[in-house]
């Protein structure tokens, strides 16, 4: 995977850059829809393409091992073969997941041992087979193995879980860098900062993973109930360590104003299951502010959901329909509800893009924040 850092805007550190892989290339900034069981919910392939015009899409190890299985994927040609997606995907380790099976997982050095949500399975991952895991799922960009330690956690806790993360690191590069792809095309391995919300911690996190020269790197440990100061805070001393010339993910952010914010200072990659979980429960974005539709004042308001968007979904049905749905709870609700979500987040992050080489971004992104954060 190449990327090519296309402009860095005079009066912030965001970026606008370029990532070729082999299914693609990807247009930064860029938000990508999260698909955690093979399936971004709710929304068909063609819509991913037409509508929101998704560059990218994520799945997760822990789900996707689970159910289907690795027989079923590896029997497909993995995963882009078995959901049918040819552009690009990424999938997460699964660290974040199995550490939110608070009391069915058990972590030793080796990795951690948990029992499955579904049918309570017992299962082991380690950095080896995480690896495994995702050569064979077949996604274009895969996590390293981590621990996302818990917010708020100790100072000596923080420390122990981010040495042992950069222990499970090293495992995964030496596994990585041991094996192919299985299909034909390239893969690449983003390496994790952790060290919660300690500056020392996290300095010496961005300077390992840093040491690690991968293709990309990810910021994780955050998004987990932080004060969002807090999160700006480590995000900007830590991109002052990543290096210019790689791809910055933010792991689990965020709300749109998060996500500008963070653009501005240096992130390049966004996932978040915001747009669409809630999507599920009729919280639209729109570009002209927060619509909670399930509102009594949008009962009979005939007007698209969203005007200026574009894409067929936002102005073809109205706040009034979509509301009746809503409160029907409809599975078409959560579709369309969904699909406008997902069009929106894209919009915005490739407005920011054009803000940033037009060399206006910054007070764009005064004005924007304040605008699409309005509640109606
Ligand atoms: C919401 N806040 C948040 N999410 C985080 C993630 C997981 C991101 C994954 O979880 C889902 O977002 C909840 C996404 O959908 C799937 C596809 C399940 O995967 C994505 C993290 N993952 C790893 N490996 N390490 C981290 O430190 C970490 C930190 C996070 N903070």
């Amino acid at each position: 995977m190449k990327y090519e850092l296309q402009k860095t805007d005079s009066g912030s550190k965001a970026r606008a850059g370029k990532l070729t892989t082999d299914h693609g290339e990807i247009l930064t900034p860029i938000f990508m829809p999260v698909g955690t069981a093979g399936t971004v919910k709710a929304v068909h392939q063609r819509e991913l393409k037409n509508d929101i015009q998704a560059q990218i899409i994520l799945g997760n190890t822990y789900h996707l091992y689970l159910r289907p299985g690795l027989d079923i994927l590896q029997g497909a040609g993995g995963l882009h073969k078995f959901n049918g997606w040819d552009k690009p995907i990424l999938t997460d380790s699964g660290g974040y997941q199995v550490f939110s099976l608070k009391d069915i997982r058990k972590i030793s050095e080796e990795g951690v041992k948990f029992q499955s949500h579904i049918d309570g399975s017992r299962h082991l991952f380690t950095p080896e087979n995480v690896m495994d895991i995702q050569r064979v799922i077949g996604a274009d960009i895969i996590m390293a193995f981590d621990e996302c330690a818990p917010y708020p956690c100790d100072y000596s806790y923080a420390k122990k879980s981010m040495e042992m993360t950069h222990r499970w690191l090293k495992r995964c590069c030496d596994r990585f860098d041991a094996t192919e792809g299985l299909y034909g095309y390239t893969q690449s391995l983003f390496p994790i900062v952790q060290g919660s919300v300690y500056k020392d911690l996290r300095i010496q996190s961005a300077e390992f993973i840093a040491e690690q020269n991968r293709e990309g790197n990810a910021i994780g440990g955050l998004a987990v109930g932080e004060p969002a100061d807090k999160m700006y805070e480590t995000i900007d001393y830590v991109n002052d360590i990543l290096p210019q010339d790689k791809p910055r993910y933010l792991m689990g952010v965020g709300t749109p104003e998060n996500i500008l914010e963070s653009i501005a200072l240096g992130i390049d990659m966004f996932d978040c299951v915001m747009p669409t979980r809630n999507a599920r429960n009729g919280m639209l974005f729109t570009t002209q502010g927060i619509i909670n539709i399930r509102n009594e004042k949008w009962k009979d308001d005939y007007s698209p959901i969203d005007e200026t968007l574009g894409g067929y979904t936002s102005t073809f049905y109205s706040k009034a329909y979509l509301r009746h749905l809503v409160k029907c709870d409809e599975i078409l609700a959560a579709q369309i509800a969904s699909v406008h979500n997902l069009t929106f987040y894209l919009w915005l992050v490739g407005q920011a893009r054009e803000h940033i080489l037009a060399g206006d971004f910054t007070e764009w992104k005064k004005v924007m924040v304040k605008k699409v954060m309005e509640r109606l």
